[in-house]
């Protein structure tokens, strides 16, 4: 049972420009924080710095209120899942699972008890005298996980757990992984993943990582928050690019008039809109960029909307997706998200209902202004 704490926690390797900068998290006890961003932007260095397997450059980590830079992996109380499973081929599913506890002399009978307490729920108790070989991949990754609850350590890492599996399988076993936090749900967890799906529907609070956009961001902290946070409120454009698929539409504009709850915009199409946004900090003519998810959009001319013609769609079923060019004298292309009976000629000119408390605006900096929305959580009734 353990926190974990991160102060101003920076990593570089060698003369090479830092893959983490400066990041400050407190993740509470029992909490399961998502560790994400795009490939390359150093959520495994730092999941690596927690866990002990990468010096610390600079900065403090401590868990459970310790100091732990210096302190060596096996001392820290964590127990790590990784990507790649990590079994000992020539041992079986017992050993696998029994080893950490054999190592740390903790008495067979007690390890026995642990061991097939794990074993059963994670429904592997069939499966104890095979070897790693004769499993399936979601078995492997279960017997992984169950060598780490078998430690009841404070903290459990996990390192892209699912990136081995098949869509079927991950989706089985993120369910699982859930349900075994609620149930076990003392431990803080800490999660990698480069898929906004399984942050979304893991984490407590999700870290976002910046990469790729200016250098000198890179490996710093671009938002952290509740999943729904980041969904609803991004803090720029490229937290609002990252989270939700397919990705926010991004229209440049021009302010045409700001108040505390609302600004209007012009498009490059000379279209004109309002959004709920508190745009008093800018002055009219500012650039700004305007920001709407495929899934907000709205079929016809009831709300505020925009005109533009269909180049492409994709039906699913269950929805069908909408993309459109730009208008004429724009360039910028527009994604909708519309009913799976929906359908439309390429070239026909649809009208995209674009209602003022759906949007977004960003200044030139790519810096998001507050949204005047209501809150959007809405509880459900239950039935009788
Ligand atoms: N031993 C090393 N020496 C030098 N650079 C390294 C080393 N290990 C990692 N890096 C660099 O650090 C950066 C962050 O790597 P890291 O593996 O943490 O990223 P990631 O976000 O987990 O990416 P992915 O999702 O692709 O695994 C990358 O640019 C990588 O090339």
């Amino acid at each position: 049972m353990a926190s974990i704490e991160l102060s101003s926690v920076f990593k570089a390797y060698g003369d090479h420009a830092p893959v983490i900068r400066d990041v400050n998290l407190h993740i509470a006890q029992g909490e399961f924080c998502v560790f994400v961003g795009p490939s390359g932007c150093g959520k495994s260095t730092l999941l690596r710095m927690i866990a002990g397997l990468e010096d610390i450059t600079g900065g403090e980590l401590k868990i459970g209120g310790q100091r732990m830079n210096e302190v060596a992996p096996a001392q820290r109380g964590v127990a790590m899942v990784f990507q790649s499973y990590a079994l000992f081929p020539h041992m079986t599913v017992y050993e696998n699972m029994a080893f950490g506890l054999g190592l740390a002399k903790v008495d067979k009978a007690v390890i026995r008890e642990k061991v097939m307490a794990a074993a059963k729920v994670l429904q592997l108790d069939q499966l104890l005298d095979r070897k790693p070989k004769a499993l399936s991949g979601g078995q492997r990754q279960r017997v992984a996980i169950g060598r780490a609850i078998v430690r009841e350590p404070g903290v459990f890492l996990f390192d892209e757990p699912l990136s081995n599996l098949d869509a079927a399988l991950r989706v089985q076993t993120r369910i699982e992984i859930a349900k075994l936090h609620r149930d076990f749900g003392k431990a803080s967890t800490v999660y990698v993943t480069h898929d906004q799906v399984e942050a979304m529907t893991l984490a407590d609070r999700i870290l976002l990582l910046n990469s790729g956009e200016a250098v000198a961001r890179d490996g710093s902290v671009a938002q952290v928050g509740t999943p729904l946070e980041l969904y609803h409120r991004p803090r720029n454009l490229f937290v609002a690019g990252f989270i939700g698929s397919p990705k926010m539409n991004f229209l440049p504009a021009t302010l045409v008039s700001a108040a505390t709850d609302h600004a209007v915009v012009r498009l490059s199409s000379g279209e004109t809109l309002r959004a709920a946004v508190d745009a008093q900090r800018l002055l009219p003519g500012a650039k700004v960029t305007l920001g709407v998810r495929p899934e907000h959009t709205e079929l016809g001319t009831a709300t505020q909307h925009i005109i533009r013609p269909l180049q492409w769609q994709e039906r699913l079923g269950e929805s069908t997706y909408l993309y459109m060019t730009g208008a004429s004298g724009s360039t910028e292309s527009l994604v909708a998200k519309a009913p799976g009976h929906a359908h439309a000629s390429t070239g026909h000119r649809l009208a995209i209902g674009l209602p003022a408390d759906t949007l977004h605006l960003f200044d030139d900096q790519g810096l998001a202004l507050e949204r005047r929305i209501p809150d959007q959580n809405q509880s459900l009734p239950q039935a009788a």
